[in-house]
């Protein structure tokens, strides 16, 4: 029994006297069955009181095992012995934030931005975790050691690390743990189990344990320790796992700290206890005092506000932050136990800091609420949602060289669709992925065959049943995008703040030369780009040539000398980027990316993280362009390089702080984009993340832009909508070629073939479905016709492209047409084009989605057709808004 739901008030907790002596006590007003039911008054007892202090109206509150008693016909309720207390439960904590946040608070809070640089520490405990994991995988000490070793030779080069020291010191770390391991530990019987990811309902915590043995988490620290005892915060993080081990079965009684460098300490120089094993016991307290620490942390950023390090009681004469710490506090102004030091930023740095701080911690939420979704979703929901693919069917499973295991499965459910794709982390499960055996894998093969069969391939640490996989509700990038905003505003150079605040106008140098012969908007961006002292801004609608005059500014910036970052926000325009400067004859570039981002034509460029360290980071050192998403410009290993210039495109699409992670990354800017295609993907739907950078500077200072007016892609008659609808009218064909290009211009079309409907360049029909939630059977059928038609006139199925707003329309789509056809949503299809492009709009009788109220993305599929378009939906439909009005009446006349 447990009671969950919203806080409708609470009493300040009192002492009473009980037959057990004194007790605090606290009353809590409370909506059981999440605030559907009436409101009880439960008593919390003892410690429990201590969480009263930090509830307040509003928040949600679940006690588990409360005791129950008829009061003068009131129910009362109470906590008992075996009660646990948890503020809004479905915050998803990280195991080691309440390790920190134990430690200190505002430790906790700093390391949201400062905790992803790259530092031999935390390389090397990296590396003597995975040795851990593949000793217990039964890899052989020294090739594991070597392999690990040899994967992060690009980190350890930039560290400037040699790598026989490295493997040296890693090894003597891992002897520690195989002689542990030999000590008979390691028994026939005794049950491993390396890396455990563990995602708790009631907690509301979520981590990976190192190991688990006879049913007990085993962490691993690569420092030392050599008192009896394990360090109070790493038994605090060995009890938050077995609290969600509990969750599952038995609560594990003893826990293991195991400290590698224990075994490597000269024994004439320290003296104490030198096992590396500490195993201590897991009492009720400590395990109701994590979900306490867990409470106080969940309350404080309830209402985002900044931990001061009282909290915890921080002791900071031999903290090593408390430098940081400081300044952070001095120049944010914040009240922090460190004390502060330096004079604060100007208001509007700190207002904005505020600002986006909160906005990146309701989007935190947001993605806490798709982790809720995990357990109150049925599986039939998740799938309906496109969050799961169910019902596989387990097939082999081996494992690899590295020792983690591959593991396959089939699915012949023709209809299940999901958003999962190649070279996504997901949640593997053997049926359920909070509570079954769930294992975070990544998906290597995902293909359907042609009669509907998928094959899915994950790779995973451990060999679990593969029935299930579900969308890994990441919150990893929310750090990165702080950590962003915090380089930026602390760490950015004055004249770089002037301009993002508005201070200082962007200037530019001057130059003669003549860049681009044959249009001059394009000349006169790259000529912005190449004098720009601070930024330069091009505007490129659909088709003006972007990537074409993004190739030609890093080629002139690299002329003169320059080292280029180019970025983008997704792996394709990275890439169609350096195709393109490739076709310009420029291959002096690395990319960074992993073997599933980046395209099979960029495979040879992309930089390889194994290696001869030195030689590695001489490679990324040295390259005078150095390509990759924006979302790798916050890594560890992109913050260690520098540049003059920051290239990034589809700069509409990133919000602001990953904006600023790329061009933090260089003393000079150019955005390439265009804010009338798709904006930011924010889930939080008020967020200050909505505005790009790009369309915020593009407001402010229209002397730093240039917008590209001629369009190399489609016939007149397709791109007048666009550009009367978006761009004034001020987007004009590049050439009469442009313009009048026919369908039956490619060689192997015959225009007479073509039904009368589809003869126009920009048709309409009206299928006269019915569309039942985000498909519509018959439109699909009819657009599957369509097709079918534009095939038998002769036009290639690769020039032919198929959008539809929603998956599941995509999936019964997709299910009609022959394989080589590709029909996608519009989000996977910015940046490319067709010959053809048939857009399904499925929706009867009104437009009632969201999806239909962002014109952007209509812009975006209109201007995918280079010679024909043709609009399949409801005319009822869309004649029920003035937008879609104006189109249909474009589209017939
Ligand atoms: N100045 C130019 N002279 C000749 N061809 C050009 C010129 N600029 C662009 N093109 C051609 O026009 C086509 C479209 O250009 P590009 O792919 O650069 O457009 P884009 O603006 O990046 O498209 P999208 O809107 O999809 O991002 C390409 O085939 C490109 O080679």
């Amino acid at each position: 029994m447990e009671l969950r739901g919203p806080v409708v008030a609470v009493e300040e907790p009192r002492t009473v006297s009980t037959r057990n002596g004194s007790r605090d006590v606290a009353e809590v007003t409370m909506r059981p069955g999440r605030g559907e039911e009436p409101p009880v008054t439960v008593s919390l007892w003892g410690s429990w009181a201590e969480t009263a202090e930090s509830l307040v109206t509003g928040m949600t509150v679940l006690v588990t095992e409360p005791s129950q008693e008829e009061f003068r016909g009131e129910t009362r309720y109470a906590t008992t012995a075996e009660s646990y207390v948890v503020i809004e439960p479905e915050f998803m904590v990280n195991v080691t934030d309440i390790r920190e946040w134990v430690q200190c608070s505002r430790q906790y809070y700093l390391s949201k931005f400062t905790g992803a640089s790259l530092s031999y520490p935390l390389v090397k405990g990296s590396l003597v975790h995975e040795v851990f994991g593949d000793l217990l995988r039964g890899r052989d000490l020294e090739t594991s050691v070597e392999e690990r070793v040899a994967d992060a030779g690009l980190k350890l080069g930039l560290l400037d690390r040699d790598r026989t020291a490295v493997v040296e010191d890693v090894r003597s770390n891992a002897q520690a743990i195989e002689r542990w391991l030999q000590q008979g530990t390691l028994t026939e019987d005794d049950e491993w189990r390396s890396e455990l990811t563990l995602i708790s309902e009631t907690f509301g915590i979520k981590g990976r344990a190192d190991a688990v043995r006879r049913g007990g988490p085993v962490e691993l620290k690569t420092g030392k320790n050599t008192d009896a005892e394990p360090r109070f915060k790493d038994k605090v993080q060995a009890t938050c796992y077995a609290l969600l081990l509990g969750e599952h079965g038995q609560t594990p009684e003893t826990g293991t700290l195991l400290y590698t460098k224990n075994a490597v300490l000269d024994r004439t120089e320290e003296t104490g206890d030198l096992s590396p094993a500490k195993e201590f016991s897991i009492s009720s307290g400590l395990l109701q005092f994590v979900v306490r620490a867990r409470n106080e942390l969940v309350a404080m950023e309830f209402d985002s506000s900044v931990p001061t390090g009282y909290e915890s009681n921080a002791i900071c004469e031999y903290c090593f932050e408390q430098d940081t710490c400081m300044v952070v506090s001095g120049r944010l102004d914040q009240e922090s136990k460190a004390g502060a030091v330096g004079t604060a930023l100007p208001a509007a740095e700190r207002e904005y800091f505020d600002r986006l701080y909160r906005a990146a911690e309701a989007e935190r939420r947001e993605i806490h609420r798709e982790y809720a979704k995990l357990w109150t979703q049925s599986a039939a929901e998740r799938a309906a949602d496109d969050k799961a693919l169910l019902d596989l069917q387990p097939q082999e499973r081996s494992q690899r060289a590295n020792g983690t295991w591959e593991l396959r499965a089939e699915n012949d459910d023709t209809t299940a669709v999901s958003k999962i794709r190649e070279g996504e982390t997901v949640l593997a499960s053997d049926g359920h992925p909070t509570r079954g055996d769930t294992e975070l894998a990544r998906v290597v093969r995902l293909r359907t065959s042609t009669d509907g069969t998928t094959e899915i391939v994950v790779h995973a640490d451990e060999p679990i049943e593969l029935r299930r996989l579900d969308v890994y509700p990441s919150d990893y990038g929310i750090n990165g995008l702080l950590t962003a905003v915090h380089d930026s505003v602390l760490k950015g150079a004055q004249r770089r703040r002037d301009l993002l605040f508005g201070r200082r106008d962007p200037t530019f140098g001057e130059t003669d030369a003549t860049f681009i012969d044959n249009n001059a908007a394009q000349n006169r961006a790259v000529e912005l780009a190449v004098t720009a002292e601070d930024c330069a801004l091009i505007h490129g609608p659909p088709g003006t040539g972007k990537t074409y005059t993004l190739a030609q500014t890093v080629r002139a910036l690299c002329e003169r000398g320059e080292r280029v970052l180019l970025s983008a926000f997704t792996n394709r325009a990275v890439d169609n980027a350096l195709e393109q400067l490739r076709e310009q004859g420029f291959t002096d570039f690395v990319r960074i990316g992993t073997e599933h981002g980046v395209s099979d034509s960029m495979q040879d460029a992309r930089l390889d993280y194994r290696g001869d360290p030195e030689e590695r980071a001489a490679t990324l050192r040295n390259a005078p362009v150095v390509a990759g998403t924006a979302a790798t410009c916050g890594s560890p290993v992109l913050k260690e390089c520098a540049f003059d210039v920051a290239i990034v495109d589809e700069a509409g699409q990133l919000t602001e702080p990953d904006t600023l992670a790329a061009i933090n990354l260089a003393d000079r800017f150019v955005l390439v984009g265009d804010h009338e295609q798709l904006p930011p993907v924010v889930r939080d739907d008020d967020s200050a993340l909505q505005t790009s950078l790009f369309e915020r500077l593009i407001d402010r200072y229209p002397d730093a832009a240039v917008t590209l007016d001629k369009q190399y892609r489609m016939a007149q008659r397709i791109q007048y909508f666009s550009s009367q609808t978006f761009y004034d009218g001020q987007l004009r064909p590049a050439s009469p070629a442009v313009a009048g290009q026919q369908l039956s211009e490619l060689p192997t079309v015959s225009h007479e073939a073509l039904p009368s409907a589809l003869q126009d360049a920009v048709a309409f029909v009206d299928p006269d479905g019915t569309a039942t939630g985000n498909v519509n059977r018959t439109e699909a059928e009819r657009v599957a016709e369509i097709v079918d038609a534009y095939r038998s006139a002769g036009v290639p199925a690769d020039d032919i492209g198929v959008i539809a707003p929603f998956r599941a329309q995509v999936a019964e789509i997709t299910r009609r047409v022959s394989p080589d056809i590709t029909v996608d949503t519009v989000d996977r299809f910015q940046g490319s084009d067709r010959s053809v492009i048939i857009v399904s709009f499925v929706a009867t009788g009104t437009l009632d989605s969201p999806i239909f109220e962002d014109r952007r993305r209509v812009n975006v599929a209109l201007t995918r057709a280079k010679k024909a378009l043709c609009l399949v939906g409801d005319e009822r439909a869309l004649r029920s808004d003035p937008f879609y009005e104006r189109m249909l009446e474009w589209a017939q006349s």
